[in-house]
């Protein structure tokens, strides 16, 4: 089995549904089992920043799935969920960025793992360490808590996170 941590963020609509219903669509995938979530966090905007607020989460899964195959499914749901990629950086109903896959370095055209953006994102940082302080960048073999620590502005825990009724937390 391999443990993988995915970022998920929605700022259209009815952010919280999203992100619901996104896990839930995880959860349902042969091959995966969602074992953690964060809290919700609400975070400013990152990028571009004249858009509302996002709400994110981060959740640790353990996967029978390659990297490869863990990005097809996160575009499947991202496009079930009725995201469409207009601005870069933009509005999206759903969002998910694999972040880490075991602790390995994955290169390839459409896929980089540790997300290259990652240890500048406080709305993915203080997610991440909320639900396992003690992972670490495979990159640089630093744990993520330090970086986590610098980037905490904007990010507001907003509330727990309750939605999924059906499976087991382990
Ligand atoms: N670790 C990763 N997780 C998810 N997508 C990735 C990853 N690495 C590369 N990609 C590629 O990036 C594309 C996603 O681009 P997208 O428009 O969602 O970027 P974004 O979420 O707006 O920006 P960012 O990549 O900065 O979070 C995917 O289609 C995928 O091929
Ligand atoms: N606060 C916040 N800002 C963002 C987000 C996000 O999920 N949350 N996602 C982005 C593209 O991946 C760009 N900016």
């Amino acid at each position: 089995m391999n443990r993988a941590y995915i970022s998920l963020g929605s700022n259209i609509g009815d952010r919280l549904h999203y992100l619901q219903q996104a896990v839930r669509l995880l959860q349902n995938v042969k091959g995966i089992k969602v074992c953690q979530v964060s809290s919700v966090y609400e975070t400013d905007p990152v990028g571009y920043v004249d858009q509302d607020a996002f709400l994110n989460i981060v959740v640790e899964l353990e996967t029978s799935l390659t990297p490869h195959e863990l990005l097809k499914k996160c575009n499947e749901i991202e496009a079930e969920l009725g995201r469409t990629r207009d601005i870069h950086w933009g509005p999206r109903t759903v969002d998910l960025d694999i972040l880490l896959y075991n602790e390995e370095n994955v290169k390839s055209e459409n896929l980089i793992i540790p997300h290259p953006r990652m240890t500048e994102r406080g709305f993915v940082l203080i997610p991440l360490v909320e639900i396992n302080a003690n992972v670490r960048d495979p990159r640089t073999n630093s744990s993520f808590m330090e970086f986590a620590d610098a980037q905490k502005e904007g990010v507001r825990v907003w509330r727990t996170f309750d939605g999924v009724d059906a499976f087991v937390l382990i």
